[in-house]
């Protein structure tokens, strides 16, 4: 097999290019003009399960082999009629339409076959692989920020191949991020990709201009922290705590999903930092398998808050691992000495009020 991944590559961005102009359409249909009753389910539940199936449907037409880790499984979906036939009605819609730019025929990429109801259920369980250290396996979160998605934010469709527990190719589409960051009013819609060994590259939605991304140098003063919109979800006083030890002026960008790490690749914000907000959570391998690769192919260093590599080899989380921190490595290296420092304080803290 060649290592150069160069189909896998194709089929992997005309998938995410498909699940994009499904989870946009969901967002027009049925977030952006209110057309929910109380009778709809969340439009995400419906926008994750179609992403999910038209994703799977594409590997396996490419992959037949090839096992997935996906978000995503089909019970509660097969006990909802109603649901299952709005998933089938846009999956369909997606799977079917002409994308035109980047797809080949030749590839077995292009628009395939309608779907039944039962094929579509089947290809979203084909998303069950528990993940491992050996072996080929893609993973997959069909729609990365949720909570992004329903404020017409950001969320990401993330794909990436892991293989023997590393991952080799990532990409994430980011259907409402602008492709510009200095035109921010501008363009939105962006697909990154990376391929270990062979750089990172971000393009339009359409798959136009394509170029390469690597982390600039950014000077100490114009430094910030990337970091999620949900309190619940990273734990932003201790990123203050860190910051303010970094004499970072600049306050923190807060957004939504894996577009973070794309933010972060492209020099648009200097750190990445996610820590645990509460004991025993394990952070999910599709929520970083492929922002991982993007940032190290970018020129940047991905580790947990222990200076240790994520590893994508325990099954469907991170294990062991303790936060995340991505930056430059001049960056890294400073942010790590200080994370290391604030959680030995905020030990002793914990350690003082408890005496
Ligand atoms: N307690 C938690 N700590 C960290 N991440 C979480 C937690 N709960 C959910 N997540 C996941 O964080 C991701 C979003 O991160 P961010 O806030 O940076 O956008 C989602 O995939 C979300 O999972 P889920 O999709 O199951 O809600
Ligand atoms: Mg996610
Ligand atoms: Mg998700
Ligand atoms: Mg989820």
């Amino acid at each position: 097999m060649s290592t150069s991944f160069l189909t896998e590559k194709q089929v992997a961005i005309s998938a995410v290019r498909r699940a994009c102009l499904l989870t946009s359409s969901v967002f027009n249909k049925l977030v952006k003009n209110e057309t929910l009753t109380k009778e709809d389910k969340s439009p995400v539940t419906v926008g994750d399960y179609a992403a999910q199936a038209v994703v799977n449907i594409i590997l396996k037409r490419a992959f037949p082999d090839d096992p997935i880790v996906g978000e995503e499984d089909a019970d509660d979906l097969k006990k909802d009629p109603a649901l299952t036939k709005r998933v089938v009605e846009l999956a369909n819609e997606a799977l079917q339409a002409d994308l035109g730019l980047g797809e080949m025929a030749e590839w077995g990429i292009g628009p395939g076959p309608e779907k039944s109801a039962e094929e579509l259920l089947g290809a979203i369980d084909q998303g069950n692989h528990v993940g491992g250290p050996l072996g080929r396996m893609w993973t997959l979160d069909p729609i990365d920020g949720t909570k992004g998605f329903l404020r017409g934010g950001q969320y990401a469709v993330c794909l990436a191949l892991i293989i023997d527990g590393h991952v080799e190719l990532g990409v994430i589409g980011c259907p409402n991020l602008p492709y510009d960051p200095s035109d921010p009013e501008g363009p939105r819609g962006c697909i990154f990709v990376a391929v270990r060994g062979q750089g990172a590259q971000q393009m339009t939605l359409s798959g136009a201009n394509p170029a390469p991304v690597t982390i600039p140098e950014i000077a100490p003063g114009a430094l910030n922290f990337l970091e999620s919109v949900e309190a619940a979800h990273s734990d932003h006083s201790f990123n203050n705590r860190v910051s303010t030890s970094l004499n970072i002026s600049r306050a923190p960008t807060r957004m939504d999903s894996q577009a973070k790490y794309c933010c972060l690749a492209r020099g648009d914000g200097g750190v990445y930092l996610r820590m645990p907000t509460k004991a025993g959570y394990k952070e999910k391998i599709w929520d970083h398998a492929s922002g991982n690769v993007l940032v190290e192919e970018a020129g940047g260093i991905v580790t947990d808050s222990r200076g240790l590599a994520l590893n994508f080899g325990l099954g469907k989380t991170l294990g062991d691992n303790y936060g995340v921190i991505a930056a430059r490595s001049d960056v890294h290296k400073k942010v790590l000495e200080a994370v290391q420092q604030a959680r030995a304080a905020e030990e002793e803290e914990i350690a003082k009020a408890k005496a």
